[in-house]
């Protein structure tokens, strides 16, 4: 795939009640700062006051300027933006030149307004307004009025989002915030990070944006309820060999499960509270163990269930083609297996999207009649409990998105790693249209020329049209043709087919850093 989107992740949380605005003080590094005549900034501007005890700086507005007159102004369909409401994003160079009273653009946490026609309707005057345009004015803005629900008061003037160094780093201080009229104060107490953090504030919520450099990894990452206030985000970063826990502490009680989003372009998590931000180091072979409770137990065909499940208190995200181990205790032996979570689109009616929410994990499991575990675990009944560990393995997906195509040659439930695979693919290549996929789903795409499906049965009934028999390399090189450099090829199965196939490919010229073998 030629494809390289940013590595970054999304998630949403919401809060659940409507609060005063809320203040988050961030100061990052001087190096991050966007060049401009902020650079010289003194530390906070001598016209805060307020609650403080500092005198106010508040000027009278002219006739047909108060805040009223501005909402109407807003909503007469003039165009504020001065770009037609076209979203756009600036550089610093080119927000730098907007700066002029007729001409005033100020970009406060990485989104760019044009306060052109606001000048006039400021209470702190032109002049105080003046000092933030053609600047990233977020530190100037929130030193005078961090209270000032700019967002809202903004809304119909977003000229679009401030281009940002993607590599810059970014610093979190220590910094507890002096009480602002009565709104609730907060305090952040950070850590250099390796991850870039932004923040967008509203009347009633915090959206934080983290980001990271295109090379970084973001293993796996989780978002943890620690009670009804407080919540972690965990990210594995796994180049930077570290661990970035961010503690939210919440004003008020969050919605559990929360609504998150995951997208390949942001992480947005929208709350209103503080943050605290610590590291580890990085283990890989960590297992950690949360536990997870049964919603669903269904046959998709025989002795091959799916499970869906949901922890309390907990959202882990599993990158394409990372397993999880499950642990049982059998008759007081911990017996462990591995599993690749699979997408929920599995569900071949469909009937069960509605249980399987993004806070869910969905397992394959096939049952071997024999076997210790796999009795067990296709028994579970709703409710029942189970034990899942964190992501494992170092299964990377964009590393492979150099090829313009991959090769898939699963046996059984060796699907069961392609699928989240298949889906990131799909997704990359074709903008999400709906949620589509497997088996039925699966064959529904391959017509979109981008997926080709073809099944081959080992023991097939009569009826079977389709293609029959055991792999040979006949077999392969007519289904997917000669070694090309710009492809690659993942295999996963029992023991048996991985290696036939493996030679199979070999004999055929593949090459053995073009071919990933996932254990069956
Ligand atoms: C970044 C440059 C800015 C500076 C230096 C600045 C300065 C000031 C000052 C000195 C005051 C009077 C403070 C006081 O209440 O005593 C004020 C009030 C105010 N400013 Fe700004 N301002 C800036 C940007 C903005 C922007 C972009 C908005 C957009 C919404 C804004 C909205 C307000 C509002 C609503 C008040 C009244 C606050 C209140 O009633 O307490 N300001 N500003």
């Amino acid at each position: 795939m030629d494809m390289k989107p940013p590595s970054t992740i999304g998630l949403l949380v919401k809060n659940s009640a409507l609060l005063p605005a809320g203040i988050v003080q961030i100061n990052k590094s001087p190096n991050s700062l966007q060049p401009g005549k902020n650079d010289n900034l003194p530390k906070s501007s001598s016209s805060s006051g307020s609650a403080t005890g500092n005198p106010r700086n508040k000027t009278a507005l002219a006739p047909g300027h108060s805040l009223m007159d501005w909402i109407r102004l807003g909503n007469s369909g003039i165009d504020l933006t001065g770009v037609g409401g076209r979203l756009q994003t600036v550089t610093p160079t080119e927000l730098a030149k907007h700066n002029k009273i007729d001409d005033a653009w100020i970009a406060i946490r990485g989104t760019v307004y044009n306060i052109t026609r606001y000048m006039n309707f400021h209470p702190g005057g032109v002049p105080e307004l003046m000092k933030g345009v053609g600047i990233d004015a977020t530190k100037l803005f929130d030193d005078v009025h961090a209270w000032v629900n700019y967002q809202s008061i903004l809304q119909k003037c977003v000229v679009g989002r401030l281009e940002r160094t993607i590599t810059a780093d970014m610093y979190f201080t220590s910094d507890i915030v002096q009480p602002q009229k009565n709104h609730k104060v907060t305090a952040v107490v950070s850590k250099s990070s390796p991850i870039q953090m932004d923040w967008r504030q509203t009347t009633n919520n915090i959206t934080f944006f983290y980001r990271v450099n295109r090379d970084e990894f973001i293993g796996e990452y989780q978002l943890q309820k620690l009670n009804s206030s407080a919540f972690c985000i965990k990210l594995n970063l796994e180049k930077a060999d570290k661990v970035v826990l961010n503690d939210f502490k919440l004003s008020d009680e969050v919605e559990w499960p929360p609504n998150w989003k995951n997208t390949n372009e942001m992480t947005e998590v929208e709350t209103y509270g503080t943050l605290s931000e610590s590291q580890e180091n990085l283990d890989l072979q960590k297992h950690t163990y949360n536990n997870y409770s049964i919603l669903v137990n269904s046959t998709l065909c025989e002795d091959v269930h799916l499970l869906i499940l949901q922890a309390e208190n907990l959202i882990q995200v599993f990158p394409p083609g990372r397993h999880l181990a499950i642990k049982m205790d059998i008759m007081g032996t911990e017996v462990l297996r591995m599993y690749t979570p699979v997408p929920n689109f599995i569900d071949p009616q469909n009937k069960l999207s509605t249980v399987a929410k993004d806070d869910c994990l969905c397992l394959i499991i096939k049952n071997y009649k024999e076997g210790t575990l796999t009795p067990k675990l296709t028994k579970l009944e709703v409710g029942e409990n189970l034990e899942l560990s964190n992501a494992l393995g170092n299964f990377q997906a964009p590393i492979f998105d150099k090829y313009s195509s991959m090769h898939m040659l699963a046996a059984g439930t060796g699907l069961t790693p392609m699928l989240s695979i298949i889906k990131r693919s799909l997704t990359l290549r074709n903008p999400p249209k709906s949620s589509i996929f497997c088996n039925e789903q699966l064959q529904g795409i391959a017509s979109q020329r981008s997926l080709s499906v073809t099944h081959i049965l080992s023991q097939a009934e009569s009826s079977w049209s389709g293609l029959k028999g055991v792999i040979t390399e006949q077999l392969l090189k007519d289904q997917i043709g000669d070694q090309s450099s710009k492809a690659c090829i993942f295999i996963c199965g029992p023991s048996g087919f991985m290696k036939i196939t493996k030679d199979y490919l070999t004999n055929l010229k593949w090459q053995s850093d073009q071919i990933f073998e996932f254990e069956g």
